[in-house]
């Protein structure tokens, strides 16, 4: 944790005034780091912290007035300052707003009416040119989220601070400590929800009491805990029980109504409750699910909030789950698709276990199709255990055409994943092939995902291997490095896969070339494999200083499966150091027809310039032709006038962002001077109006039937004037620039060769109208793609 907070010290205020945003979910200590700051600033240790003046710390959940200014006076207010001195501190922090610092904790607990006023304060308050700290759990959805500048993501403990904290929680007993710490490490649930800080609290405070089972979902978690705090509460006051199932039935009534009251209280967005509103539950308000604030000892009647907001929402889910009145189809949908009862549906489906069917059934008619939403489902199913009739109701929701795209369907950013979120997809893949009819087809992972849920990808690889109706599969193998051989062994036991798409490791730290190589080539030399792609960035801090870490040996260890029709390349230096080890082979290659390099950054590295160069050669001069070529690397320009001169290439995709106004110029003139040459397509991130001029020249004569030109920045795509004959048809244009997702590289290519594989069936019959319709159909599939990773004007030029 002091790794997180550090990171913040450095970096949160040390630019001008900004409003900055930091994210996390329940319990991860997004106050705790709020009140660390504060206190900081007040001792006056932190060097960022010195230059504020005032330190204003606002509990976004007690505010019930939407003006910043109310705000704040009520916080000047409640230190006792009289009226004068309230106005006084007020016109201060008007007048010097940049040695102001307002700490705004829990944006997702500002209740819903208040929340667009309060983003319209904000943003015409004099503390939006002060300094601002705003944390909020993911699911908000408030509109001041809008006025951030910056964000960062609280990502709770790592293991050795997890380690660490569990020490000096139990500094007196050492082998407690060893004792919770083994128990975790040899469970992977549990190590999964121990990484939350209040996760690790409950732990620990479970752990001196039960030393036996320990839970293994959220769920559990806080039933046993409150389970042990009802325990201790009757032996404090003389009346042990001995059944531990009685524990919880003896007061089950009495945390019903509990529960209603937190019920009303989120629906209120409130957190504090009068002791009146407690009054049928008089015993247990002293079990120590309540606690009073210290700081309203002075008032005669002392309101009561629950320990923490997340114990507030598992009674919710409680009553929910066990009350009459709770548990009905029409308090779901209130609840389902409410973003401020996203902790609530987690316990809910939890309790509900195998009564959760009417849950998830509700789910898939109130969803809204976002990944939240996913995220949710994956979190409800793996806290009730699913069973196989639950799979069953929401596994449709998850799969497009046969298609589980595990990327884009969840909200993937480290911290808001659900627990093992890979292992219950796992178990829904499993789920679906022992079904009579099996629907999901392909399944797709990117690194970052697996990568955050390593065990669960393993588990994931596992079920893989046995499915038989997969046929394009696409995964990371970088997160599994370490058991490589075992995991090409799972891969290419299935028969079913004809696509495949890695992201493979190279130059790992844990690997050699040679024993990469070999386990690449065992996947790859599935007989039923077709088509593959293969992703490789090594480290960019290596890159220039570092020779190729191969020998001789290592190079024949590499193999191309015999049947391969097609092949794909993405990456940097390493991707052109893997074309070099099998270019040869691809030069021999009987069946391989079309060869994608998507090779980047070459220019700043001469190395990746010359293996690139060279391999193209040899691999050129084995065979004449290259069906489909797509380079997207700043050095082509150099490389293209040569490759078209000695080879013969149908379609070209050409990346000529960082061509040089002379070098597209030659590239364009090499282009209109070849013989074989079809489509292509020019995409451009900066000098889309020069790729334009330019592109205009293509279609005049020479073979060339259409030209698409894809452009990141709307406003530079002036249309070029048109020969009669040359039609032209949008496929996405939009007014927004959209910054570049981290999956963009891979989408981009995907998406080309969907495109060129459309274009390439259209143009047997070379009818006009056959490739409007093309590219009418790819204005519904592809163009959302490339939408959504930022490329947001295309348009193809083609003889009509
Ligand atoms: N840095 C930390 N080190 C150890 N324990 C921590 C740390 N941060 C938080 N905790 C523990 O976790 C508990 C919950 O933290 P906190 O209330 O700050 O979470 P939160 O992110 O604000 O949750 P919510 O979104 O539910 O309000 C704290 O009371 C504390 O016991």
């Amino acid at each position: 944790m002091e790794k997180s907070y550090s990171f913040q010290e450095e970096w949160l205020f040390d630019d001008g005034p900004s409003c900055v945003l930091v994210e996390g979910p329940a319990g991860i200590g997004k106050t705790m780091l709020c009140h660390k700051i504060a206190y900081d600033w007040a001792q006056g240790t932190i060097q960022s912290l010195k230059k504020f003046k005032l330190v204003f710390l606002v509990e976004m959940n007690k505010i019930s007035f939407p003006s910043m200014k109310d705000v704040i006076v009520k916080i000047i207010a409640a230190d006792e300052a009289v009226d004068d001195e309230v106005e006084a501190i007020w016109d201060f922090v008007s007048s010097n707003p940049e040695q102001i610092l307002v700490i705004m904790d829990g944006l997702d607990e500002v209740r819903s009416p208040h929340k667009a006023k309060m983003a319209e304060s904000f943003s015409k308050s004099p503390l939006r040119r002060a300094f601002s700290l705003i944390t909020t759990r993911p699911e908000s959805n408030c509109p001041l989220l809008r006025s951030c500048d910056k964000a960062y993501i609280l990502e709770g403990h790592t293991v050795e601070s997890l380690s660490k904290f569990i020490k000096r929680y139990f500094r007196e007993d050492r082998a407690s400590a060893d004792g919770l710490l083994q128990r975790i490490r040899s469970n992977t649930p549990l190590s999964g929800i121990a990484l939350n800080p209040l996760n690790a609290v409950f732990l620990c405070a479970l752990w001196e009491d039960i030393q036996g089972a320990l839970p293994a979902t959220l769920t559990q978690l806080y039933s046993t805990l409150i389970e042990c705090l009802v325990r201790r509460y009757f032996e404090r006051i003389g009346q042990p029980c001995s059944e531990a199932e009685l524990v919880l039935a003896d007061v089950r009534n009495v945390l019903v109504t509990l529960g209603q009251v937190a019920f009303k209280g989120l629906e209120e967005n409130r957190m504090v409750f009068q002791e009146p509103e407690l009054e049928d539950i008089p015993n247990l308000i002293h079990v120590g699910l309540l606690a009073q604030d210290t700081w309203a000892r002075r008032l005669s009647q002392r309101p009561w909030r629950f320990l923490h907001k997340t114990i507030q929402e598992y009674l919710t889910a409680y009553y929910l789950a066990e009350s009459e009145q709770g548990f009905t189809v029409e308090q779901f949908a209130k609840v389902i698709p409410n973003p401020d009862m996203y902790m609530v549906c987690i316990f809910l489906a939890g309790l509900l276990k195998d009564r959760a069917h009417y849950f998830f059934e509700t789910w898939t008619e109130v969803r809204d199709k976002s990944e939240l939403a996913n995220n949710l489902c994956l979190s409800c199913l793996y806290e009730c255990a699913p069973h196989s009739e639950l799979v069953e109701i929401v596994l449709p929701s998850f799969v497009d055409d046969g298609s589980f795209d595990v990327t884009t369907k969840l909200k993937n950013r480290f911290y808001n994943i659900p627990t093992n979120y890979l292992a219950t997809i796992s178990t829904m893949l499993h789920s679906d092939q022992k079904h009579s009819d099996p629907f999901v087809t392909a399944i797709v992972v990117d690194r970052w995902t697996a990568a955050s849920d390593v065990p669960g990808f393993r588990q994931l690889l596992r079920t893989i291997g046995v499915c038989k109706t997969l046929q394009h599969i696409s995964l990371p193998l970088f997160p599994v490095a370490c058991d490589l051989q075992s995991m090409s062994s799972v891969l290419h036991a299935n028969h079913s896969v004809s696509s495949i798409d890695l992201d493979i490791p190279l130059r790992c730290k844990s690997m050699p070339v040679h024993e990469i190589n070999m386990a690449v080539s065992r996947i790859l030399s599935s007989d039923s494999l077709r088509k593959v792609r293969l992703s490789m960035f090594g480290s960019s801090r290596q890159k220039h200083d570092r020779p190729p870490s191969f020998s001789e040996d290592d190079l024949r260890t590499l193999k191309l499966g015999a049947f391969l029709s097609s092949l794909s390349l993405t990456g940097n230096t390493s991707a052109a150091l893997f074309l070099h080890l099998i270019s040869v082979d691809v030069g021999k290659h009987k069946t391989l027809a079309a060869l994608s390099l998507n090779i980047s950054e070459t220019e700043k590295d001469p190395l990746c310039s010359s293996l690139l160069s060279s391999s193209l050669e040899t691999i050129f001069k084995q065979r004449g032709t290259v069906n489909k070529l797509l380079l997207s690397y700043g050095s082509a320009s150099l490389v293209v006038p040569t490759i078209l001169r000695t080879t013969a290439i149908k379609y070209l995709i050409l990346d000529v962002s960082k061509f040089p106004d002379q070098d597209l110029c030659d590239v364009i003139s090499a282009l209109n001077r070849s013989k074989s040459m079809e489509f292509v397509v020019l995409f451009s991130e900066v000098a889309a109006s020069q790729v334009y001029a330019n592109a205009g020249k293509l279609l005049h004569k020479g073979p060339i039937k259409a030209v698409g030109l894809l452009s990141r920045f709307p406003h530079s795509c002036q249309s070029p004037s048109h020969k009669p004959g040359v039609k032209r048809m949008t496929l996405i244009a939009s007014d927004q620039y959209v910054p570049t997702s981290t999956k963009g590289a891979k989408m981009l290519q995907t998406a080309f060769e969907e495109w060129f594989d459309e274009i390439s069936r259209a143009d047997m019959k070379a009818q006009s109208d056959v490739i409007t319709s093309a590219l009418d159909t790819l204005k519904f599939q592809t163009c959302p793609k490339l939408a959504s990773i930022g490329w947001n004007h295309f348009e193809v030029w083609y003889k009509a």
